[in-house]
């Protein structure tokens, strides 16, 4: 018969941080060490440390023996829950949206971009004008 593997994410498993309650995860494993920490040999402070998130590297580099491997297995309780978190959505963005951040003053102007060229314009001749019936 299959046996079913409890999964935990690592939110749930940091949950588990103290002397009396200690989970750590190593290779995508949950193992609850909490009736271990007095026992191991590396302390009880470095499993407390390595509680909240994957503590593989940690334990790799501590150099555990074939026997604390075979050991580790007692205290394995579930598997880490492994599923990508979703990509969120990406916003779009239309330009009409990003538009409505601009003060209404700014969007009236624009609308009128015409009067700049036009009052140059309409200055120009006049100032031509007022010149050459001054001559
Ligand atoms: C279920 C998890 C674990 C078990 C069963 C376990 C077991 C053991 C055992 C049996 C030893 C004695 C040396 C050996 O046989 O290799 C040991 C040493 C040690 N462990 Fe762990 N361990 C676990 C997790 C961890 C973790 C997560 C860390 C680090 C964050 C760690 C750090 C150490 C250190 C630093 C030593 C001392 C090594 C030395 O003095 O040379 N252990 N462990």
């Amino acid at each position: 018969m299959p046996t079913l593997t409890k999964i935990y994410t690592m939110e749930e498993a940091s949950e588990h941080n103290t002397k009396d309650d200690c989970w750590v995860v190593i290779d995508g494993k949950v193992y609850d060490v909490s009736s271990y920490l007095d026992e191991h040999p590396g302390g009880d402070d470095v499993l407390l440390r390595a509680t909240g998130k994957d503590a593989t590297d940690e334990f790799e580099d501590a150099g555990h023996s074939k026997t604390a491997r075979e050991l580790m297995e007692q205290y394995c309780i579930g598997e880490l829950d492994q599923t990508p978190p979703p990509i969120p959505e990406l916003e779009i963005v239309s330009k009409k949206q990003d538009l409505k951040g601009l003060p209404q003053k700014v969007l009236n102007f624009s609308k009128q971009y015409w009067v700049v060229p036009v009052t140059v314009v309409g200055l120009s001749v006049v100032v031509g004008f007022l010149y050459l019936r001054k001559k």
